[in-house]
């Protein structure tokens, strides 16, 4: 059996872990389908981009103009004394650059429009592809990569139209537009101007890739600061950390890799000023060689000192797109990995999805039947072997056993968090396969041991389950679970802020409003996970209290850590090593001498206290 999601895999394969510079990166191929893929997305936005290019494109016109005037002006202008000329060329001048700067503007704008309508895009695309992953994606994924991914490395895709590809055609129009330029002017001139190119090309591409490497480096720093921050700063990282005082340890660790990151781009920038200071030496040369060389001509005779002058400055225009995209092809790559990494996301099948002819599922009043049902969270290592039982209608079925057993994994299968290998799981006789996932999940009332409440108020965790409930239906729910004179005695009563995960609340307060919840969601089958910490009797009063309300006519499974349960159990099912081994009521299991009256000796037994 494969429990692959996609190419990509879960935390393991390439493009996760260190997001930004990946080692292939630079060696990954750009496919044909790749490209295809990534213009899906330029698709909707394609007017804007077309306009996009031409504004690129008559900006790259626009900006010759300036040097070509100046041309005029000194070989013209000036040495007639045309003051009208003059004039005149000046405002074109001027003009030309006005326009240029308009079309900077408007390009500005379309670029970030295009730029951020695709981050939009994808956005949207990553989250409700990520709600429909399994349950297995979230325990095996490591954490923080899914905020990684949604956040930094999709906004990484805003760069890339507003950089790299604008770049890409920018430089290519510049290019173009100036050396046809330069070749209709005087074309030894510009072959003189060519032939040092290769000069700076090499030390370009030398330091493209150096930066690359350092710049990885200091990105691997960063995620291993980020993984430090989020395991020690997190509130059961901080937990760990402040009960095996480990605070000088990690601000010690952490001291180190800031201390590393911050040498790395110190480093980076002053790599970044030495490559500039031979560079410019060696953009230098080109002007003076057509000083030279244009100077002799002039003084031939042969050329104006206009056109020596405009020559240089359209030279500088020749020259920096050629240093740019000399390093653009490292850009490209890494934004045709962004991309990659991303569709690797996308390409995680969600394995359990709704079949073609799913229908909606009434599960009141249906008995949960389990028929020969095996399951394995990995190969080879089965979790659930031939599991068979009924769940009768409106009963009480406990799961009972040591810990690791697959209980756990019993319950999860009947809301399909996870998929059985083999057998079938029905409701009323019916697969539950054949049901939306939707309308069976909606049957389902869920209280697991920790209970996960969101930092928000009391009520704005309730009403997540029945966003219609009224103030009275909320009370009502809550007076069953018995937390309601609870919640009244807190400050601010229904709107008390539950803090991250609801820690401001003991266990059993959580394991009673997540009871709360169930019961304004009203579900006909619920699946219970008891609390294994201890609590103390007046709270263990109230949660069998509170569970009587929740269970009443109920379908339920419950994983019972306490006496109260099993012996309210309409059926007990003995779990061990992931089969059943024993089945029945207390007492007759209790007869029977065997695993059950094991674990009651050892688990369940009233303990008579001196
Ligand atoms: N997401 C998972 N991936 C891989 N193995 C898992 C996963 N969840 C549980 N297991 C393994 O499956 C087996 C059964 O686990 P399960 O949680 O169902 O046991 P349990 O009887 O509910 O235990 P407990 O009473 O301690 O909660 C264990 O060996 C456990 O390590």
């Amino acid at each position: 059996m494969s429990r692959g999601f996609g190419a990509a895999g879960f935390g393991g394969g390439p493009g996760h872990g260190k997001l930004k510079f990946d080692d292939d990166e630079l060696h990954s191929k750009i496919s044909k389908q790749l490209l295809l893929r990534i213009s899906k997305y330029f698709l909707p936005y394609w007017k804007q981009t077309l306009l996009v290019m031409i504004v690129l494109c008559v900006s790259a016109v626009l900006g010759l103009l300036p040097p070509i005037l100046i041309q005029h002006i000194i070989d013209q202008a000036l040495p007639d004394k045309n003051l009208h000329l003059l004039l005149l060329l000046v405002l074109a001048s001027l003009g030309a650059t006005v326009v240029s700067g308009l079309l900077g503007v408007l390009q500005n704008y379309l670029n970030s429009f295009i730029s951020q309508n695709i981050v939009h895009d994808m956005k949207n695309q990553m989250y409700s592809h990520l709600q429909q992953m399994p349950l297995q994606f979230y325990s095996s994924v490591k954490q923080g990569e899914v905020i990684t991914r949604m956040t930094s490395d999709i906004s990484g895709i805003q760069g890339v139209f507003s950089n790299t590809i604008v770049n890409f055609a920018s430089n290519l129009f510049i290019l173009a537009t100036t050396a046809v330029t330069l070749f209709i002017m005087n074309w030894k001139l510009t072959l003189l101007g060519i032939f040092v190119i290769p000069l700076f090309i090499l030390p370009t591409r030398k330091m493209g890739n150096f930066s690359w490497k350092l710049a990885k480096k200091t990105q691997e720093k960063f995620s291993e600061q980020n993984e430090v921050i989020e395991e020690t700063l997190s509130i059961s990282g901080y937990l760990l950390m402040k009960l095996f005082t480990k605070e000088e340890a990690e601000y010690s660790n952490f001291k180190t890799i800031n201390a590393e990151a911050t040498n790395l781009q110190i480093r980076q920038s002053m790599a970044g000023r030495w490559f500039m200071m031979v560079l410019s030496t060696f953009t230098s040369i080109g002007p003076l060689l057509i000083y030279l060389y244009g100077g002799y001509l002039f003084i031939q005779g042969e050329l104006t000192v206009g056109t020596i002058i405009t020559f240089v400055a359209l030279l500088g225009r020749l020259y920096g797109p050629v240093l740019q995209m000399t390093n653009l092809y490292v850009d490209i790559k890494r934004s045709a990995a962004l991309f990659e990494r991303i569709f690797d996301y996308f390409d995680m099948d969600p394995q359990i999805v709704d079949s073609p002819l799913a229908l909606h599922i009434n599960a009141s009043g249906k008995d949960i039947e389990f028929r020969d049902v095996n399951f394995a969270y990995q190969q080879d290592k089965p979790a659930l072997r031939h599991i068979s039982f009924t769940a009768a209608a409106g009963t009480l079925t406990a799961l009972v056993g040591p810990s690791g057993a697959g209980k756990t994994t019993i319950t999860n299968l009947i809301p399909r968090l996870y998929e059985l290998d083999s057998g079938a799981i029905t409701i009323g006789g019916k697969d539950i396969r054949d049901f939306t996932l939707d309308s069976l999940r909606s049957q389902i009332g869920l209280v697991t041991q920790d209970t996960y409440l969101f930092n928000g108020t009391i009520k704005e965790n309730l009403l997540y389950a029945n966003p219609e409930a009224s103030e009275a239906e909320i009370m009502d729910a809550c007076r069953s679970a018995y937390i309601h004179e609870f919640i009244m005695e807190l400050p601010e009563g229904y709107d008390t802020v539950v803090g991250n995960r609801g820690i401001k609340l003991s266990g059993g307060e959580k394991q009673r409003i997540s009871i709360a919840r169930v019961l304004l969601k009203n579900p006909p089958i619920i699946i219970m996970d008891e609390a294994t910490s201890s609590l103390d009797t007046v709270s263990e009063y109230y949660i069998q209290q509170a569970m009587h309300v929740l269970l009443l006519n109920k379908t339920s499974l419950v994983i019972a850590h306490r006496l109260s349960t099993i012996m309210a159990a309409d059926t007990i099912l003995v779990v061990k090593a992931g089969a059943i081994v024993e089945e029945g009521t207390h007492d007759s299991l209790l007869k029977n001498d065997g695993v059950y009256r094991d674990l009651y000796n050892k688990q369940f037994e009233p303990k008579i206290l001196s």
